[in-house]
């Protein structure tokens, strides 16, 4: 199984503060992780990272075999596909729902006077399709709702069919209806033995989609546990992670967890 992500002691600083402190973490060809830690614990930073957008302050990132700081970025990007709000901020509002996922071929984020092979514009489409979003082609991003952009992003990501594929709280803002059903679909990318490795930050369990294998949970920068799920997700770890008591439950693949109520 080849290596994806193999971060050897991890660390950004930034003025006096660590927001990553000696992250090793492994991420192999057909594992699908979780990332989970509350506010402000480094998850964002440390997907940058993992998406060649940030250079350790210490440390090495191997990423797709190559090393970040030895590697151009530009020849990685194309492997990795990234949805976060960073590259939400960086769609121009008026740009269509379809250039929104079609620009991801040419590494841009706004269409301008590139012109564009007939073969990108049908799998630009057959990504939006596949995500649900093909009736809203022609609809510019601003004007879509969260969930909408939510699977534009989601298309956009897998349009140059990466290696690995971040998702940075992908199913932040959604309705419960569109969050089960961005569960279940992502459910289907787990077990699809073609897709790329998958990482999944969010702050819920209830978000965890059945089938994803791993989980690297963080607290201030630092790695509190990471994996399997089954023997990682436990209420001891979380306690270390979130600094609560709480009380998780697994059903048919599904977790949540509550505070532990004391009597
Ligand atoms: N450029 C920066 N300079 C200083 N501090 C920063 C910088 N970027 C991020 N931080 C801080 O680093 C910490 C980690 O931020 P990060 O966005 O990675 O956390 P997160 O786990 O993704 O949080 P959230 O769940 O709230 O999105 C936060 O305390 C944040 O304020």
């Amino acid at each position: 199984m080849s290596e994806v992500l193999t971060f050897n002691d991890v660390s950004v600083v930034r003025g006096r503060k660590d927001l990553l402190k000696d992250v090793s973490w492994e991420v192999k060809e057909g594992q699908r992780w979780i990332v989970l830690g509350p506010n402000g614990a480094g998850k964002s930073t440390l997907m940058n990272i993992a998406a060649t957008r940030l250079h350790p302050t210490r440390g090495t990132a191997g990423i797709l075999g190559e090393t970040m700081g030895k590697v151009d970025v530009f020849e990685l990007r194309p492997l990795i596909g990234l949805s976060s709000s960073l590259v939400a901020n960086a769609i121009p509002a008026n740009e269509t729902a379809l250039n929104v996922v079609l620009t991801a071929a040419y590494g841009m984020t706004g269409r301008w006077r590139e012109k564009y092979e007939k073969l990108d514009e049908r799998r630009a489409f057959s990504m939006l399709h596949q995500w649900g979003m093909s009736t809203f082609m022609n609809q510019p991003f601003g004007k879509l709702s969260e969930g909408e952009r939510k699977r534009v992003l989601i298309a956009r990501a897998l349009m140059t069919d990466p290696e690995l594929l971040i998702l940075d709280e992908p199913a932040a803002g959604l309705d419960l209806a569109g969050r089960e059903e961005l569960v279940a679909q992502l459910t289907e990318l787990a077990a699809n033995e073609e897709a790329p490795a998958l990482v999944l930050v969010t702050h819920h369990l209830e978000e965890i989609p059945p089938g994803f294998t791993h989980i690297l949970m963080l607290n201030a920068g630092e790695v509190v546990a990471a994996g399997e799920i089954a023997s990682t997700l436990t209420e001891e770890n979380l306690k270390a992670t979130y600094g609560m008591d709480l009380s998780v439950r697994e059903v048919d693949g599904r977790y949540s967890a509550v505070a532990r109520r004391v009597n």
